[in-house]
């Protein structure tokens, strides 16, 4: 017998995530194998809160300018950013939910979870990341996982194998979640690349595993 239940605990709690409501819904990605044991999950609008965070996130995140040292030289970094640690408050009360969503899910791939939150704010189209892999920490020499969630304006989130050859161009909009996984940062190379297209700000917010960057 079940006491003390009311109808709208059942409505509010009652389907999980899946219910009417939640911020994101249940997390399905499609995954992508790519070459070297590297790969890509793709969850296209997974976040249902995403006008909210956007807004939230654009007023309230004291965004900083970047140029960032990677592991062999120094990028050039033309966008807003700001890390949080495990030990910080995060800036709206979603993050930590999401995060925690996202690292439940690949916890029995990833053996670890996921604890920071990298933001970053691309103005225009003007701004924009170079050709990278996220490899400041173990993710030079050990497969990890990096969630990047996309807010705002559509734009291309660009991989290409890190020894040459073809790159594929995966279009990152409002509410999308991409994975890269696998060996991806130490074998591939991945990039926000500028558009001429007349495109409004977007934002990403990278989940890591800790000690890596
Ligand atoms: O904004 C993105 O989607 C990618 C960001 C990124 O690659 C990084 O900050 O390391
Ligand atoms: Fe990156």
């Amino acid at each position: 017998m079940v006491v003390g239940v009311t109808l709208q605990d059942v409505l509010d709690f009652g389907d999980g995530p899946a219910a009417a409501g939640a911020p994101f819904g249940p997390l399905a990605p499609v995954r992508t194998p790519l070459a070297y044991g590297a790969w890509v999950d793709v969850a296209p609008g997974w976040l249902r809160a995403a006008d909210e965070l956007f807004e939230a996130l654009r007023a309230d995140v004291p965004w900083q300018a970047e140029r960032r040292q990677m592991y062999d030289n120094v990028v050039d970094v033309p966008r807003l950013t700001r890390f949080y640690g495990e030990s910080e408050v995060w800036p709206h009360v979603l993050l930590p939910e999401i995060c925690r969503a996202i690292s439940d899910h690949y916890l029995p791939t990833l053996g670890e979870p996921l604890v920071t939150a990298g933001l970053c704010l691309y103005r225009d189209g003007a701004d924009s990341v170079a050709w990278h892999g996220d490899r400041i920490g173990r993710s030079r020499f050990q497969d990890t996982i990096v969630a990047i969630l996309s807010l705002g304006s559509t734009r291309t989130l660009a991989l290409r194998p890190r020894g040459g050859g073809t790159s594929i161009r995966l279009t990152s909009g409002h509410g999308d979640l991409i994975v890269m996984g696998g060996s991806c940062q130490r074998t591939w190379e991945h990039a926000i690349p500028k558009t001429r297209e007349p495109v409004g700000p977007r934002m990403s917010v990278q989940f890591r595993p800790a000690g890596v960057r």
